[in-house]
């Protein structure tokens, strides 16, 4: 059992009051998803996936009815995405490929040209100015077709990813630096195998969810080693995982608290992060000590959750060369009061979520702004994990449609301070990703929960992109390096300027240290 106590006032107050600075060569990029950015859904030969499936059989669940048919229209705007991406100075652009855009029955026997032709250019035109591609070989929108016959379910879907790997490797692998393989195994199957509120909406819970997570672990790892046996050596680019790391803190420090704490961890961060970090592999004992022991009093003959082979288990042992952090929010976990169905994953687990009432609440029902999360997640991983290097591939907030997003500047700065304290004490993190470029389809939460740097208006035929407050303030810690707390732009206009290293000014940190102190301590004395 592990409290991960830290001294509270250095991370909730920030009381050094020092401005920390990003170094020349950190990164910072933004990124989107195939289906919640292209739309086009059924052009080109694209084939139909379960997001497309799902939204259309179940479009009540929709808040707003948009699901993602037609979304940003990304396929035909890609250079006003990119556009945009050079107004920001970003370094990178991290979106993903839809699996049946390019494969439209799922498997290698018919490849869609357009398919590939449409991130041909994207990528060409990201590489004409400067922008490295991060790919994302898999971000949900699985081929129905692979669905039909099991989806993630079916441990053949470890070959069919490997299939589809080898074809987008094969055609893109010269001019991408960075892969990510697959986005959030947890949400892919406790949510959408597990749950029936995301596609697939299987509603499996504590079996299917588990048979799911087992398969797409070992679907990365199996891409993962087919690039490093196959272009490695050519084009060493890194090739990663992105993992929804959501920090958690007990309720209080009452023991029950605390473990309950520790058990929610194990089963939301070490049970993707352990099988591939860990000194000894595999999926975390404690979880799957406890799974099998509700299962043996379940009646069930063995375990609900699945076993991996000593094969397996080396397969996926060290499979990534860094780690995708998509963070956006902390948890407070007591154990559950009320009793959950059985079998399923709530009740494997068997807590209850809560938050602090001062922490601010965003659009989304489930977002509050704790910045400091970020800061125990890094102490976390390190003190686990022997200091993994580190991508934050996704970081966001959602507002009502307002261009001036005064909160989404205000958690983005907070959460910076955190994560420059967390680099400092060691961390090795070499980017930031905000989530997300523009506002899109937030999955069943259509266009309700605005995620965007970059507001779409969804009501025009272009798809009309306009910056946010929040565009001109990241584009600014770019260029400076630094979060300055009061900085404002004059106006909402947003051009493209020249990046340039000699742009960034080394005496401005003091100077606003100066500044700081004069106003805390002489102004407000
Ligand atoms: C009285 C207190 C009640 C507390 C109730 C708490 C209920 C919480 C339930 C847990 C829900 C966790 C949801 C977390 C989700 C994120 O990790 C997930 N949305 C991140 O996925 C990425 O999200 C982006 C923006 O949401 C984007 O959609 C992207 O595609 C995803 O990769």
């Amino acid at each position: 059992m592990c409290s991960y106590s830290f001294s509270v006032s250095k991370v909730y107050g920030y009381s050094d009051g020092r401005i920390r600075r990003f170094k020349d060569d950190f990164m910072f990029g933004a990124s989107t998803a195939a289906y919640q950015v292209e739309g086009a859904w059924d052009l080109d030969g694209k084939g139909e996936s379960i997001w497309d499936r799902f939204l259309h059989q179940n479009p009540e669940i929709i808040p707003d009815g948009e699901g993602g048919d037609e979304a940003c229209d990304s396929y035909h705007n890609y250079k006003r995405d990119v556009e945009m991406l050079r107004e920001l100075g970003l370094d990178y652009y991290r979106f993903s490929i839809s699996w049946p855009r390019i494969l439209p029955q799922g498997f290698a026997n018919n490849i869609n040209k357009k398919g590939l032709e449409y991130y041909d250019n994207l990528i060409d035109e990201l590489l004409k100015y400067d922008i490295k591609p991060m790919v994302t070989m898999f971000h949900f929108d699985l081929p129905q077709t692979l669905q039909d016959l099991g989806g993630w379910a079916n441990p053949n879907s470890v070959q069919w990813f490997e299939e589809y790997a080898k074809v987008i490797f094969k055609q893109y692998a010269h001019k991408v630096p960075y892969w990510i393989t697959v986005n959030q195994p947890n949400f892919i199957c406790v949510d959408g195998y597990g749950g029936k509120e995301n596609a697939p909406g299987i509603g499996s819970s504590g079996i299917g969810d588990y048979m799911c997570i087992k398969n797409v672990m070992l679907a990365h790892a199996k891409a993962y080693r087919l690039y490093e046996k196959e272009y490695k050596k050519q084009f060493n680019a890194d090739v990663g995982i992105s993992l929804a790391l959501s920090w958690v803190d007990p309720l209080n420090n009452i023991t029950e608290n605390v473990e309950a704490a520790d058990i929610y961890r194990d089963f939301t961060i070490a049970m993707y992060v352990n099988p591939i970090w860990s000194k000894e592999g595999d999926f975390p004992r404690t979880v799957k000590r406890r799974v099998l022991e509700r299962s043996t009093a379940q009646g069930f003959p063995e375990s609900r959750f699945p076993v991996l082979s000593p094969e397996e288990i080396q397969l996926l042992k060290g499979s990534a060369d860094f780690m995708g952090v998509n963070h956006y929010t902390t948890f407070l976990v007591k154990p559950s009061e009320k009793q959950y169905p059985v079998p399923s994953f709530e009740d494997d687990v068997n807590v209850t979520l809560t938050y602090r009432p001062e922490w601010k609440q965003a659009q989304s029902k489930w977002l509050r702004s704790a910045p400091y999360g970020i800061y125990k997640l890094c102490l976390y991983l390190n003190k686990e994990y022997d200091y993994p290097l580190m991508i934050i591939t996704e970081h966001g907030w959602s507002t009502k449609k307002v261009l001036k997003d005064r909160s989404r500047v205000r958690n983005m700065r907070e959460f910076f301070k955190a994560l420059l304290l967390g680099i400092e004490d060691g961390a090795r993190v070499k980017g930031y990703t905000s989530w997300s470029l523009m506002d899109n389809v937030e999955w069943s939460a259509g266009t309700s929960e605005r995620f965007g740097l970059y507001d779409v208006d969804f009501e025009s035929s272009k798809k009309t992109r306009t910056a946010r407050l929040s565009a001109l303030v990241y584009k600014r810690i770019i260029e400076q390096r630094i979060v300055e707390p009061h900085w404002i732009p004059n106006s909402l206009n947003i051009s493209i300027t020249k990046r340039s290293n000699a742009q960034r000014n080394d005496i401005e940190p003091y100077f606003v240290f100066i500044i700081n102190y004069l106003f805390k301590n002489i102004l407000l004395s």
